[in-house]
């Protein structure tokens, strides 16, 4: 068998928790040779993001040049992607290399608040990755953002999910880290079937990067060849467990265990039609 690869487009965390770390930890938990194309590099750690420096959209291009011309990919994700010149660069580049398949993970503001995407480079995010894609996975706030619209009933979200499939790309999980209650439910849509992926909610602050992660898992799950929900299922299971054995680390939202899934097996994690 050859060794699946998985390549993330992203932006660096110097805190280790969130973005290319983040991903690379995820990639290499799950066997996955992990690849990077870092589009920004932040000054950050669990208490928020001091600085922010944008590579050239040029720059971006030739990292993805160099390892699609070289090594190869299974499965791409982009995660941090400032501006309108670098996300149609990506864009452009995953057209040319033929890249797939690919996870968006629309990042646009940190767990501790910060702008991650400038509000220009929305439309683009839409109209040029959007279509590009597998699988995208908003949390609430950005679900909110992609459809102009407060998602604040099952109704409303299911009603938001139909729209960005339709907004071209296959599926959408419209996570739940952001909801209240006991259960942290993902709403799955793929054109055809709504899927709840849930979990017991774990009473802690340590979940910065948690949505990075879930994305990195989803395309190491798809790098090995998974279906679009048993890579969402994958994900789920790794993030439950790495939030539910997070280190304690940091003074503010500290990071989840990116080795926590190897290790332990007690998160029930369940996969049901929502109707
Ligand atoms: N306290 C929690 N307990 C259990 N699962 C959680 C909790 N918080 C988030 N999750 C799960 O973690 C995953 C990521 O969701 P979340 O909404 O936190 O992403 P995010 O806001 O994009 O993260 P970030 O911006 O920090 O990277 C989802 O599967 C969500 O259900
Ligand atoms: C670099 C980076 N990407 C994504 C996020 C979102 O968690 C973050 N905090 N930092």
């Amino acid at each position: 068998m050859t060794t699946p690869r998985a390549l993330t487009i992203a932006g660096s965390d110097s805190g280790g928790g969130a973005g290319i770390q983040a991903d690379l930890k995820t990639f290499h938990q799950l066997h996955v040779y992990g690849m990077s194309a870092l589009t920004a590099v932040t000054a950050q750690n669990t208490l928020g993001v001091t600085d922010i420096y944008e590579l050239e959209a040029e720059a971006v291009a030739r990292q993805i040049d160099a390892v699609a011309e070289d090594i190869g990919m299974d499965a791409l994700k982009t995660g941090m992607i400032s501006s309108t010149p670098i996300m149609e660069v990506i864009a452009e580049k995953i057209r040319q290399y033929h890249l797939s398949p690919l996870v968006v993970d629309p990042v646009m503001v940190s767990k501790s608040g910060h702008s991650l995407l400038e509000e220009s480079a929305r439309k683009s995010l839409i109209h040029t990755l959007l279509p590009l894609a597998c699988l995208v996975t908003p949390n609430l706030p950005e679900a909110e953002i992609l459809v102009g619209k407060k998602l604040d009933t099952e109704i409303k979200r299911k009603e938001a999910a139909r729209r960005i499939v339709d907004m071209g790309v296959s599926a959408v999980v419209i996570k739940g880290g952001h909801l209240d209650g006991d259960q942290a439910t993902d709403l799955f849509f793929d054109g055809e079937q709504f899927l709840a992926f849930s979990a017991p909610r774990i009473a802690t602050h340590h979940t910065h990067g948690t949505g990075c992660t879930f994305s990195a898992a989803a395309t190491a799950a798809l790098a090995k060849g998974e279906s679009v929900t048993e890579a969402v299922y994958t994900a789920k299971t790794f993030i439950t467990q790495g939030i539910a054995h997070s280190l304690g680390l940091g003074k503010g939202y500290g990071p989840t265990n990116h080795w926590a899934y190897r290790k332990h097996s007690d998160c029930v994690i369940s996969k049901t039609p929502s109707t």
